[in-house]
């Protein structure tokens, strides 16, 4: 489907198979982005942004290999598992100290999975548990692109808001993946070793990637030359969007395509890399989004471990079946209502206090101990 926006030519892919030869067979010559008027007056922008960048450049490429080397290569993501698990029990123990009381998961999420990334890039907390950017954060967004923490947070948030709606409106399913996970751990203390090894969790998280695809039409890409796809000519620099939302819940493609079901991921080969080009929540080709697999193990960590450590109910005891799943459409589509549930620590089968809280608690006093023995040499 074409259609023309002003004097903008835009083209609309929304079958597996055109959308191959956009992101596949001539996946360089509509590698480009259009940078948004607003941005054209700023100088450097280009080269300091990887998903702005109007071509794949030079400094395209140094950029990715930047972000590949801190965040998302697999040894980055091995050495930065301390981090996404301090700052998820730090949400943890938050929601503990907090029990009983109305949480607004979606912030608290966001703060969360930010700090994650602005602590793998920086070292640093640039938010508050409520979401709420401290001095930190102004002066760090120098050297911190927007893109990375905002963007790819945001994207996170929403997977890990549709996750616990879903998984909060069936029931079976919830008891399903907690029994799991507890399984795993067996009395020890929960990790994202443990966490890999659940499948029909994994499933679940591909599923919401399918049914709540948060970036629906990707981001918009560019013909950087005139190029002929199935007989049509597609001129230079029109915009090309990739309507991966339609695609994944083509009944064509999908069984029962509109409800959830991850069972459909368990025997299935059908992964969050690209190559099935009737599911692509990160993309495909050159733009595909670099940060695919630490989004899969942060959503992992953080909505595994509110499960494994909590109970959960809605404000004024509400049915969960009831959860609406309205949504709002800006660039991404997340839920149009904040989600706020009620966390209940859970009492688990062991008997003993759960081997998180003893970490936390010595953690906790260990830094304490650091702190004052500072204060004391400083006197
Ligand atoms: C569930 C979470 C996420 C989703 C659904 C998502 C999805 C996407 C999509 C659809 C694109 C555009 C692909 C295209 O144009 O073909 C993209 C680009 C990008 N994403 Fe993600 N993303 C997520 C998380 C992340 C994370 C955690 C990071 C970084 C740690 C990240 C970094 C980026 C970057 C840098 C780009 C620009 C790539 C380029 O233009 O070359 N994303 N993402």
């Amino acid at each position: 489907m074409s259609f023309q926006l002003g004097d903008q030519l835009m083209v609309v892919a929304s079958s597996p198979d055109i959308a191959k030869e956009f992101c596949k067979t001539h996946d360089r010559i509509f590698s480009g982005r259009h940078l948004p008027s607003v941005y054209h007056n700023l100088p450097g922008i280009m080269d300091s942004s990887i998903v702005l960048s109007p071509d794949c450049s030079k400094s395209w490429k140094l950029l990715r290999s930047i972000g590949q080397n801190c965040v998302f290569s697999s040894k980055a993501m091995e050495s930065n598992a301390w981090i996404r698990k301090e700052k998820v029990m730090d949400l943890v123990n938050h929601l503990r100290t907090n029990e009983g009381q109305v949480a607004n998961l979606e912030d608290m999420m966001f703060a969360t999975l930010a700090n994650i990334i602005s602590t793998a890039l920086t070292s640093r907390n640039l938010f508050d548990i409520h979401g709420q950017a401290g001095d930190e954060y102004k002066m760090m967004m120098a050297l911190v692109n927007e893109e990375l923490l905002i963007g790819a947070t945001d994207s996170t948030t929403i997977t890990t808001v549709w996750l616990i709606v879903e998984l909060m409106r069936n029931q079976e399913m919830f008891t399903k993946v907690r029994d799991e996970i507890t399984q795993a751990v067996e009395g020890d203390e929960l990790n994202e070793t443990l966490l890999s090894q659940c499948n029909y969790f994994q499933a679940c998280i591909k599923e919401t990637l399918r049914l709540h695809v948060p970036a629906p039409m990707l981001v918009p890409h560019r013909a950087i030359e005139t190029c002929k796809v199935n007989n049509y000519v597609i001129p230079k620099d029109s915009m090309v969007l990739v309507n991966a939302w339609a695609i994944a819940r083509d009944p064509n493609y999908w069984e029962d395509a509109t409800s959830f079901k991850p069972e459909r991921f368990l025997d299935s080969k059908i992964g969050y890399r690209g190559t099935h080009f009737k599911y692509l929540p990160f993309g495909t080709g050159l733009r595909m989004c670099p940060g695919s697999g630490v989004a899969f193990k942060n959503i992992q960590m953080l909505v595994g471990s509110l499960l494994h450590y909590f109970d959960w109910s809605l404000p004024n005891g509400a049915d969960p079946t009831t959860i609406d799943t309205n949504e709002k459409y800006f660039t991404t589509l997340k839920k149009e209502k904040p989600l706020l549930l009620i966390p209940k620590l859970r009492k688990l089968n062991t008997g003993k206090r759960c081997g998180f809280f003893e970490w936390y608690d010595d953690k906790a006093c260990v830094d304490e101990q650091r702190k004052l023995s500072r204060f004391v040499e400083k006197t």
